[in-house]
């Protein structure tokens, strides 16, 4: 057995209540994105052996876990929530280093994190059936809900200690046992969570964590017989071979995905709210998030207003090092997603889109050794544009001139994603327009197209996911059952 060091960051995986090498011993070291020779932290390169070796105590532990009442379950959740709340600071700054986020980001998705365990550990105590009328008169008919059992928790990098947690309280508190992948750019920042609900004393094997490659031990969870729910967000491309591998043998599957989320401002909104939302919700996480602003579609009337408004601010903008003091924005996760982003501003050229700001990669003042890019607006953009269809995950924000709400609606779904979108304006007919005819699965009015309510459902229309919702009281539908109970 090997123990973890908070200090140096050297984390192994969690299975069965202990910190344990890979069976073949072989580590990742993670470096940060904002100085590629600093080292972040290091996890275990495991290999299927180990991720077998952990489904193996998930299932043991599943039984006793389910057999406790939903109280007893939260309150290892409420004290979970209180120990992460004691490191946030710790967490956050490991965050920051290690993906990138500027350090108040990083803060403030950590207490997030605290106040998800905190909604779900009150879970343990709330209703989870309903008595239904039998035809019977002698008889009583209701319904209740029993966990999955095992649960694979397969998470991307953009937000390493949220996702992980709002997948995984959940599947706790209604009874499942818990096996976690989460994704390697953000797995020093996932350990710390994990240490958190180890040092709470949860029973052994009912979390575990897992890290190495996605074709890995990814792959691992998917194909895997004794794991019977799936929980995935990251790209589309692996969210649906997760899900033909779930299908395949029978598993319940649920995968969050990309966005391609348009912003809508009408002739009569309120343009600073506007700027001030588009450049929030597009470019702030260096535009890492799946709800990212990236269309921003304008009517004639206010186009060239909004756009002054847009630019002056956007050239004001500090991109650093997410530790620096007055950084707003920080780097691309990686240097693959710096070449992703700075390949789409290239198509987005190539294609006849006109660049009004930013484009490229920032090398100097202390930035020489990071994926900075800047932040980057074009105008001349159509439908037609790979850089209006795909998702880019960065700082890229395109406008789009429109004629009228009609077109502007036309326009915004004519994607093959439908996460979230929002739109700005004053006038209620046009909000109810906004509200009925946008297809995705987050409409948000005078407000940027970013952020989630813990307590709400979340997910997307189209290919943004498998039309499942995570989140609030809609997570109950994923991570149980329903068992129709008849007596008499
Ligand atoms: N919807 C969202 O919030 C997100 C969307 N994306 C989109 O995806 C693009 C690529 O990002 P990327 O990190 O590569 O996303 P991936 O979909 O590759 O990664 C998400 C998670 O899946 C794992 N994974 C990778 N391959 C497999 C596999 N074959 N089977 C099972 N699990 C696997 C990853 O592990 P590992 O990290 O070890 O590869 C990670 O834990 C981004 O540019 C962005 O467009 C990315 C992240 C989040
Ligand atoms: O907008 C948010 O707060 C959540 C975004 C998200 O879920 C994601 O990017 O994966």
């Amino acid at each position: 057995m090997t123990t973890k060091t908070n200090q140096t960051n050297q984390y192994v995986n969690f299975i069965n209540g202990e910190w344990v090498s890979a069976v073949n011993e072989e580590k990742i070291v993670n470096y940060n994105p904002a100085n590629n020779e600093e080292v972040v932290g290091e996890v275990a390169n495991s290999s299927e052996e180990d991720l077998n070796k952990a489904v193996r105590s998930a299932k043991t532990a599943a039984k006793g876990w389910k057999g406790r009442s939903g109280a007893e379950r939260g309150q290892y959740l409420y004290k979970v929530a209180d120990i992460m709340e004691s490191r946030l600071e710790e967490i956050a700054e490991c965050m920051t280093r290690e993906m990138g986020k500027t350090y108040p980001e990083a803060k403030g998705e950590t207490a997030r994190g605290v106040a998800i365990l905190r909604y779900y550990a009150g879970e343990g105590m709330r209703a989870v059936g309903d008595v239904i009328p039998s035809t019977d008169s002698d008889a009583l008919m209701f319904t209740t809900r029993v966990p999955l059992g095992v649960v694979g928790v397969i998470t991307p990098w953009n937000f390493p200690v949220a996702i992980p947690i709002w997948k995984s309280a959940p599947a706790l508190i209604y009874g499942n046992s818990v096996v976690l992948k989460p994704a390697t750019e953000g797995a020093v920042t996932c350990a710390k969570v994990i240490e958190c609900f180890a040092e709470a004393g949860l029973p052994k094997g009912v979390v575990n964590m897992v890290t190495g490659p996605g074709s890995v031990i990814g792959q691992a969870i998917a194909e895997h017989p004794d794991i019977h729910g799936i929980t995935f967000t990251g790209s589309n491309q692996v969210g649906k071979q997760i899900g033909h591998e779930a299908l395949a043998r029978g598993a319940k599957y649920q995968l969050e995905m990309g966005g391609k989320n348009p912003v809508i401002v009408t002739e009569d909104a309120d343009l600073d709210l506007a700027v001030d939302a588009t450049i929030s919700g597009g470019l702030k996480s260096t535009g890492q998030k799946c709800t990212a602003t990236s269309r921003v579609i304008l009517l004639d009337g206010i186009y060239d207003k909004f756009k002054e408004r847009l630019l002056e601010k956007v050239k004001e903008i500090s991109v650093g090092n997410g530790m620096r003091d007055g950084s707003w924005m920080g780097p691309c996760v990686s240097e693959r997603q710096l070449e992703n982003v700075l390949y789409y501003i290239q198509k987005g050229e190539e294609e006849g889109g006109q660049l009004l700001a930013g484009g490229k990669q920032l090398k100097d003042d202390g930035r020489e050794k990071g994926y900075f890019v800047e932040p980057t607006v074009f105008e001349n953009v159509n439908s037609e544009m790979t850089i209006a269809q795909e998702e880019i995950f960065g700082p890229v924000l395109a406008l789009m001139k429109v004629d009228s709400l009609e077109e502007a609606l036309d326009l915004a779904n004519d994607v093959e994603y439908g996460l979230s979108a929002s739109i700005f304006t004053t006038n209620i007919q046009q909000m109810l327009s906004f509200i009925k005819d946008m297809d995705a699965g987050l409409v948000r009015i005078n407000a940027e197209s970013a952020g989630v309510e813990l307590q709400a459902p979340f997910g997307g229309m189209k290919q943004s996911s498998s039309h499942s919702r995570e989140q609030g009281q809609a997570a109950k539908e994923f991570f149980t059952s329903i068992k129709t109970v008849f007596v008499k």
